[in-house]
């Protein structure tokens, strides 16, 4: 057979074939899809569920004129394909290669700029209102999954939309799983919505009127009636002044065509209800979604992956030190925002399930749900991610650190993270906590240093963050006592003349061996706040040169906080902060980017022989 998918370039060519071909291109994307990614690594299990559904929306709409707005973008590895960077996936997530997520500035059919998720459907409303106001007859979709649509921001755009006569079609990609298993009400709603005879019924009458139709408009809307006739009382996205279509097969491809392009014609809120199934077509994917959600390099012939080092990362160590926590203090509650496995709370979930909420995507809620549990009394441990912390930067100020409420922040991912680029780098939380009061804020040099911080966290009566990196840490040995540290106090490391390195967290170690040829002195100060002032002062007064060293912007970062420190001791002296530069990061190997951003032992040596000279 020759092959299809070699032929397509652009969705233009897509559109040139006959519909009957679609499946084999499908196959084609697939076993193309799986041998791309067993060799990059990257997100598989939710490529592999939208191949379909991506080709058909290309075949029906009229892109990149018609705007496709896909929620999260980790799901667009065939949507990359079909838009003219098959080529390019070789080089998927590398530094200089494609980005995992639509950019904007990588190709004019990534229509929106993504990574965290549910903001597809405001996106999408805005560039159909936008159409409107320029009089373009322009189509404007989200694609969103059922993960995503537990988040807020899904929900006031669908409250936004649903009142409002734009051209918006929002569509739920529903294979009823986020990283996890989805969970909460919506999900159980959605469940509900295809459960039993209703669904199969609805399939059979979806596509029994679809499957042959021409895509008119009358049709559509008998079609549309037909649906919602089944589906009595109407859907809750109908309520919300959606036209609720669906649930549709979405891995059959004539449905998806016929389907879509009758809606294509429709004005006014759509919703189409499309169920996928996460990783399909790949029987380990399809077996174990949550571990193929994104995944190293693996063999594509029995989906076995690559071994990993041994060493435990801080996800792990983290995850240990919760068991052990929730095990030594019954009040303590974990939290996850969906991202169970990702912040290794696996094992606190298998020993602990009454004490443990995985509340979905929903960061802004997770922080101040814990803000009420520590009202009561409990010991809540918010584990989440540094970028995505970002998202409840209001909840934290506003309901946990305003009322001074023991909630403690496990901040995985804090630093450069490597593949996923700058939408998931955590290069800003020292900055966006260190000014907020009340907040205790520490960094840890290593693994035993972290389990101890997150005690110290833990037992602190206020709120509190512990600010780890994505992977392992130094290798240290770590002592299981939970034990805690100093608030407030740093340590000297080595001892040497003239110029004093003052490095935070992940940085210490970098700078013990920059350290060695410059016989420099080297604090690890732990706290970025309190800071431990005197330290700071007594390396002052004994150096001629402070030199501040961390693994996040250096703008309003802990080099900040030394610079405010030793102005308001009226100490002047010659100051140099290192740390990442006002640019966005981009995608590639996290010791390769620390380096071009002067943050390896060599480049803080270079930096500071500089600034010697
Ligand atoms: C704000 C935010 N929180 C968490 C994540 C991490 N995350 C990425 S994909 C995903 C699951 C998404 O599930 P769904 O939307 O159903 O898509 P699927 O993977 O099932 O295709 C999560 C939690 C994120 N990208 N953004
Ligand atoms: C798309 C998304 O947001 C997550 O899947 C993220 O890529 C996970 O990152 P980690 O691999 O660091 O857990
Ligand atoms: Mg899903």
């Amino acid at each position: 057979m020759t092959s299809l998918l070699e032929q397509i370039d652009s969705p233009a060519a897509l559109r040139q074939l006959e519909r009957k071909q679609l499946p084999q291109l499908a196959d084609e994307l697939r076993s193309f899809l799986i041998e791309s990614v067993s060799q990059t690594g990257g997100h598989l299990a939710s490529n592999l569920g939208v191949v379909e559904l991506t080709i058909a929306l290309h075949y029906v709409f009229n892109t990149p004129d018609d705007r496709l707005v896909w929620d999260v973008g980790h799901q667009t590895y065939p949507h990359k394909i079909l838009t003219g960077r098959r080529g390019a996936m070789s080089g998927l997530r590398k530094q200089g290669g494609i980005a995992g997520f639509p950019r904007r500035s990588e190709s004019e059919y990534d229509a929106f700029g993504v990574g965290h998720s549910s903001t597809s459907i405001s996106a999408a409303l805005g560039m159909a209102v936008g159409a409107q106001k320029l009089g373009l007859d322009r189509r404007a979709v989200a694609i969103i999954g059922d993960g995503a649509m537990t988040a807020g921001m899904a929900f006031e755009a669908l409250n936004n939309a649903g009142a409002m006569d734009a051209n918006l079609l929002v569509i739920l990609n529903d294979n009823d799983m986020s990283i996890s298993p989805n969970v909460g009400a919506l999900n159980n709603y959605l469940a509900k919505l295809l459960s039993g005879r209703l669904y199969d019924r609805m399939r059979r009458g979806t596509e029994k009127v679809l499957g042959v139709a021409p895509p008119l408009l009358e049709l559509a809307k008998r079609t549309e009636e037909h649906v919602k006739g089944m589906m009595t009382p109407g859907t809750l996205f109908e309520e919300f002044g959606f036209n609720y279509i669906g649930p549709i097969d979405g891995h059959d491809l004539d449905t998806l065509v016929a389907t879509l392009s009758n809606i294509r014609q429709l004005k006014g809120p759509q919703f189409l209800h499309v169920v996928t199934q996460k990783g399909k077509g790949y029987q380990p994917a399809e077996d174990d979604p949550g571990k193929f959600h994104g995944v190293g390099k693996f063999d594509p012939t029995n989906g076995v992956c690559m071994p990993g080092t041994g060493q435990k990362t801080y996800t792990q160590i983290f995850g240990d030190w919760l068991a052990d926590m929730a095990a030594a203090d019954e009040r303590l509650i974990g939290i996850t925002p969906a991202m169970c496995d990702g912040s290794g709370l696996n094992k606190f979930q298998e020993l602990f399930p009454e004490r443990y909420f995985d509340v979905g995507i929903a960061e802004q809620h997770a922080l101040t749900f814990a803000a009420g549990l520590a009202c009561e009394g409990l010991k809540p441990v918010v584990a989440i991610y540094s970028t995505f912390l970002q998202r409840a930067y209001d909840q934290l100020v506003h309901d946990v650190a305003l009322q001074n409420l023991p909630v403690l922040l496990a901040i995985d991912r804090a630093g450069l993270v490597g593949a996923d680029g700058p939408t998931h780098a955590g290069s800003f939380d020292i900055s966006y906590l260190r000014c907020i009061p009340n907040m205790v804020v520490m960094a840890p040099a290593d693994e035993n240093e972290c389990r101890q911080m997150l005690t110290t966290g833990f037992k602190h009566d206020g709120p509190a963050a512990v600010r780890y990196p994505r992977g392992c840490g130094t290798g240290v040995a770590v002592d299981l006592a939970l034990d805690t540290v100093e608030i407030g106090k740093g340590e000297i490391r080595r001892r040497g003349e003239k110029v004093a390195i003052l490095a935070f967290g992940s940085m210490v170690a970098p700078a013990l061996q920059a350290a060695e040829s410059l016989n420099a002195t080297v604090a690890n100060m732990r706290f970025v706040k309190p800071l431990d002032v005197a330290l700071v002062l007594q390396l002052a007064a004994e150096h001629e040169y402070i030199v501040t060293v961390e693994e996040n912007s250096i703008m309003g970062g802990a080099g900040s906080a030394v610079a405010e420190t030793l102005k308001a001791a009226g100490v002047k002296m010659n100051l140099l902060q290192l740390g990442l530069p006002d640019r966005f990061i981009e995608h590639g190997a996290p010791e390769k980017l620390l380096a071009e951003c002067g943050l390896d032992a060599e480049g803080i040596r270079t930096a500071i022989e500089k600034q010697l000279s």
